[in-house]
């Protein structure tokens, strides 16, 4: 509703109060000023778009006076665009969403009604216009420029371009005032693309109509021209006035005089036709305005009633069959147009499935790549893992087995004492029986034999036994456990072996590169490589072992040996002493004893077990191989655990040189090469089924134990190793380098044991009755020292032990009281100097003199062969008496001889071998630890420390033996 007020109205005035000219106008909306473009489009012309589309003619026209913003409506700017634009924007979009049914056909034409005269705005130059009425009626305007565009930015260009035509001009009014009427008719032709017989075509108007403003005069203040032109404006405003007047009487027969401008003609069928029509009626705010928005409204007002009859416009064109040609033509082109779209959008799908489809297959490749990789770098890794299994347990399988040796030669120390033992418990059980079967004549039977069984069993074990005793069983305790541990170790191996196989296995068909394949071959390659060198450190180690343990006997029964020589030789000063007379089958014995001595038939064996050994440690291992590094020559040689810890430290540097990702080589015994990426060595095959090598066990017969051992049956009076194992050790030779290291080591061991020795011999009070011994024990410590290299290639050699004549002759150590000569010639004898000794000697017979000859040449022989050995004269030879100690051991505190025990006379207080006088240290027996931390926790710490002191004890024997052979 619009209520018009007459701003002129005075409520004072009685006469013209009921004249009141306020005036209210219902319409079917009204705007305000805050009204926007789009909203006055949406509630205006937005909903005639449909309708033009399908076959309906459509008005809007702005109607008012001049500058109440009628172009700016339909027009608009181009930040805000009028009507015009909107309404085109809708109906293309509509055109192009239904195109695929239907096919559509659009022209615009563009004119303005100037002074009555019809100008096309598209083609200025064309001149006037003239309107013409067709056949039906329908008027057109002859030679109007029709525009066929489907494009909206076409249209709103030649809308700009047209605008730009239309005369405009400023006026009082209005500074860009219109003056004329401009109209733009968009025809829409809708067909169906089913072509027909009949085809139907749909067509629809729209006429959208600038108006010019109706305007008075002296408002314009118009003169000349422009009061021409608004002439015509208001001319052609009251006929259309006149129309809707006209058109809005309800009286049956009207008349409506269309032909009274051309503009009322143009709008003939959207005034009263054919046409869904909306009018826009500006009107100003301004009370100056007021007549001409009365006006306005008025005429608004009156057109609201106006009704039209709306029919579409529809062109039904039956054709002829001559032309069915060309329907059949278009047909065809139609049937040819959708094949294409439709192959277009086939195309567009199956690029798309396609495309689709290949990256799923990318996709899919990817994962699979993915996965591949994964996978292969799953198997690497498990790889890797039972490779460094392997190892590991190779490793502690060697130290085990290392441990397992140390235990048994340990073991066979103790039970050599406990034999010993009981051999001489036996001797005093018969000594006693006789001196009783001497008192048998006072006694009754049953009396001496309760005695005797009171005897036997009274008779008390020495310490060192019980000792012994105590020590075998830990060692039996720990063995078990090293079994025990050697035993699960083996069984997972064999475990970790099987799953390695399966990988070796699997590994080959997963590697699809060859690449691949040949990097990982030779990875293994690398680890095949090491854990062979592993295995053969262990050989190594066992073989080491093995000497050690062999060398011990030789140095047994050499010890034993010596005190043969020894009596031999007193008994034999003693025949000749007291010209005692002597059998000749006992002095045929001696002579081939003699002969014997001087052809040096022992020194050959000997030679030859030096030179065994010396073979066995000369072949070298293969450079692979890393050599055990045994002792270092600065280490600290105080430490009883040198060569134990050195030991260690070498597992230590093992596990930390396999630390780094290394790989154990496959081994497959049943598999062929041919079908194996990964092959073992031949060395690996031969000695596969070795790799715990167990040593062979120590039989002791007659041995009583406690608790024997499985592996020590019984006690026997030699140790014994098995010549098969034997021969496997002597498959591994060692390196040059590790020959030297345990060269220092041995060296390291000897510097120490003359040391500790030199410090009992100063000890011992009977060392003191002899004035040089002392300075010969001090002198043997320094002349060791200086000498050792030199005398080093005989000390791996263990030479045999001079004869004791030889040192008799000498004269100057202590060894003629070690050796029990002193003894063997009674109390008295003690203080005779060996000159003495020596005169005694040259009081014998011719043959004597002549024996003595020969064992004097056979002195000088040895003498000359360690000048030559040594490089050293005197000082050599000198202190070489601290040398020839017999082997210390805590179990060698007596020798026997042919069965017959020699007693320590500290225990026992009678005949004293002094070989057994000399003791080790009480830290050289317990040992201080473990020899390697490492094992007793890989074993549970169960090792106890008597295992590493009995190693350490070997090794310091061996060394002190080592020298003592030297001169
Ligand atoms: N709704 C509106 N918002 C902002 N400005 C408007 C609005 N309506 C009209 N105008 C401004 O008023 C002035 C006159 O408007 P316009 O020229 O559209 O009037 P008119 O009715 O077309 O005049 P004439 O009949 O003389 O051509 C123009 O500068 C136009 O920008």
């Amino acid at each position: 509703m619009v209520v018009l007020m007459d701003p002129m109205e005075d409520p004072d005035d009685i006469l013209r109060a009921h004249r009141s000219r306020e005036k209210s106008y219902m319409f079917d909306v009204a705007f305000d000023y805050t009204a926007t473009q789009d909203e006055v489009y949406r509630a205006t012309t937005k909903g005639l778009i449909e309708g033009v589309i399908s076959g309906y003619n459509a008005t809007v026209f702005a109607y008012g006076p001049t500058g109440c913003g009628k172009t700016y409506t339909m027009l608009g700017t181009d930040y805000e665009p009028g009507i015009y634009v909107r309404t085109l924007n809708d109906l293309f979009r509509v055109i192009e969403e239904t195109s695929d049914d239907m096919e559509y056909k659009v022209t615009m034409s563009y004119l303005e009604i100037y002074n009555e005269m019809i100008r096309d705005l598209l083609n200025p130059p064309s001149g006037f216009l003239e309107l013409r009425e067709d056949s039906k009626g329908l008027i057109q305007v002859a030679g109007i420029t029709e525009v066929s565009t489907i494009n909206a930015k076409e249209i709103m260009q030649l809308l700009m371009k047209g605008n730009k035509q239309r005369t405009q001009e400023p006026t009082a009014a209005n500074k860009t005032s219109s003056r004329s009427h401009a109209v733009l008719q968009v025809t829409v032709r809708q067909k169906s693309r089913v072509k027909n017989i009949m085809q139907e075509i749909r067509v629809g108007r729209l006429f959208m109509i600038d108006l010019a403003g109706s305007e008075r005069a002296s408002q314009t203040q118009n003169r000349g021209q422009r009061m021409k032109e608004g002439a015509h404006i208001n001319r052609s405003l009251l006929a259309l006035g006149n129309c809707i007047n006209a058109l809005s009487e309800k009286s049956g027969n009207k008349y409506v005089n269309y032909r009274d401008s051309k503009l009322t003609r143009l709008l003939k069928d959207s005034l009263g036709g054919n046409s869904r029509t909306v009018m826009i009626a500006h009107i100003s705010p301004a009370s100056s305005a007021f007549e001409e928005s009365r006006n306005t409204l008025t005429y608004a007002d009156r057109a609201k009633n106006i009704k039209t009859r709306v029919k579409r416009n529809l062109m039904n064109v039956s054709y002829h069959i001559a032309q069915y040609t060309n329907i059949i033509t278009d047909l065809r082109s139609e049937i040819q147009r959708l094949k294409k779209k439709i192959d277009a959008q086939g195309l567009q799908r199956s690029k798309n499935e396609k495309a689709d489809i290949r990256n799923v297959q990318a996709e899919v490749q990817l994962h699979a790549s993915q996965y591949k990789r994964r996978e292969m770098d799953r198997l690497r890794e498990q790889l890797i893992n039972t490779f460094q299994e392997q190892m590991d347990i190779r490793r502690v399988l060697m130290e085990l087995e290392n441990n397992h040796m140390e235990i048994q030669i340990n073991t066979s120390r103790h039970l050599l004492t406990i034999a010993d033992w009981e051999q001489e418990k036996t001797r005093r059980v018969r000594k006693w029986r006789e001196e009783m079967r001497k008192e048998s004549d006072i006694k009754d039977d049953s009396e001496k034999d309760s005695d005797t069984a009171d005897d036997q069993s009274d008779i008390l074990e020495p310490p060192e036994v019980m000792s012994a005793r105590e020590h075998i069983a830990k060692l039996v305790k720990g063995q078990k456990i090293v079994r025990k541990q050697k035993l699960e170790l083996e069984k997972r191996f064999k475990e970790i072996r099987l799953r390695a196989r399966k990988l070796e296995e699997i590994l080959p068909k997963r590697i699809s590169s060859e690449e691949q394949r040949e990097v990982l071959s030779l990875l293994c390659k690398v680890h095949e490589l090491e854990i062979e060198n592993t295995e053969m450190k262990s050989n190594a180690l066992l073989k080491d072992n093995m000497i050690r343990q062999k060398n011990y006997v030789v140095q047994r029964f050499e010890q034993h040996r010596y005190l043969c020589d020894e009596i031999i030789q007193q008994q034999r000063q003693i025949i000749d002493d007291h010209n005692l007379f002597v059998p000749q089958q006992l002095e045929e014995l001696f002579e081939m004893y003699l002969r014997e001595l001087e052809e040096g038939r022992l020194d050959r064996i000997l030679a030859i077990d030096r030179v065994t050994t010396k073979t066995l440690k000369d072949n070298s291992l293969p450079m692979i191989a890393r050599p055990l590094k045994l002792a270092e020559p600065t280490q600290d040689l105080d430490s009883d655990q040198d060569s134990v810890k050195t030991f260690g430290s070498e597992k230590q540097l093992l596990r930390h040189k396999y630390r780094w990702n290394t790989l154990p080589p496959l081994v497959n015994e049943n598999e062929s090469d041919t079908n194996r990426v990964f092959k073992t060595s031949p060395y690996v095959q031969r000695i596969k089924n070795s790799v715990v090598m167990t040593p062979p066990p120590i039989r002791v017969t007659g041995m009583v134990n406690q608790e024997p051992p499985p592996t020590i049956p019984n006690t026997s009076s030699h140790l014994n190793s098995s010549p098969d194992s034997t021969d496997t050790f002597q498959e591994v030779p060692l390196t040059h380098k590790e020959r030297k290291q345990i060269l220092s080591s041995t060296k390291s061991i000897a510097v120490k044991a003359a040391r500790r020795r030199s410090k009992v011999l100063e000890a011992d009070n009977r060392l003191h009755l002899l004035e040089p011994t002392k300075e010969k024990s001090s002198l043997s410590l320094h002349s060791l020292s200086e000498t050792e290299d030199s005398f080093l290639p005989e000390v791996v050699g263990y030479r045999r032990l001079p004869s004791p004549l030889l040192h008799h002759a000498a004269s100057e150590d202590n060894l003629s009281t070690s050796t029990g000569e002193m003894l063997s010639r009674g109390p008295n004898n003690q203080t005779e100097s060996p000159n003495t000794w020596q005169r005694t000697q040259k009081k014998g017979n011719k043959k004597q003199e002549k024996r003595d000859e020969s064992l004097d040449a056979r002195r000088r022989k040895r003498r000359s062969r360690s000048f030559e050995v040594t490089g050293q004269g005197l000082p050599r030879q000198k202190n070489g008496n601290a040398r020839f100690r017999p082997m210390e051991s805590n179990s060698d505190h007596k020798i026997y001889v042919n069965g017959q025990p020699v007693q320590n006379p500290r225990p026992h207080g009678k005949t004293v071998f002094p070989i057994a006088k000399v003791k080790l240290p009480q830290s050289h027996h317990t040992g201080k630890s473990s020899p390697n931390p490492h094992i007793a926790n890989i074993s549970g710490g169960s090792r106890s420390n008597s295992w590493g002191g009995g190693m350490t004890c070997l090794e310091t024997a061996i060394g002190k033996n080592g020298r003592l052979g030297i001169p």
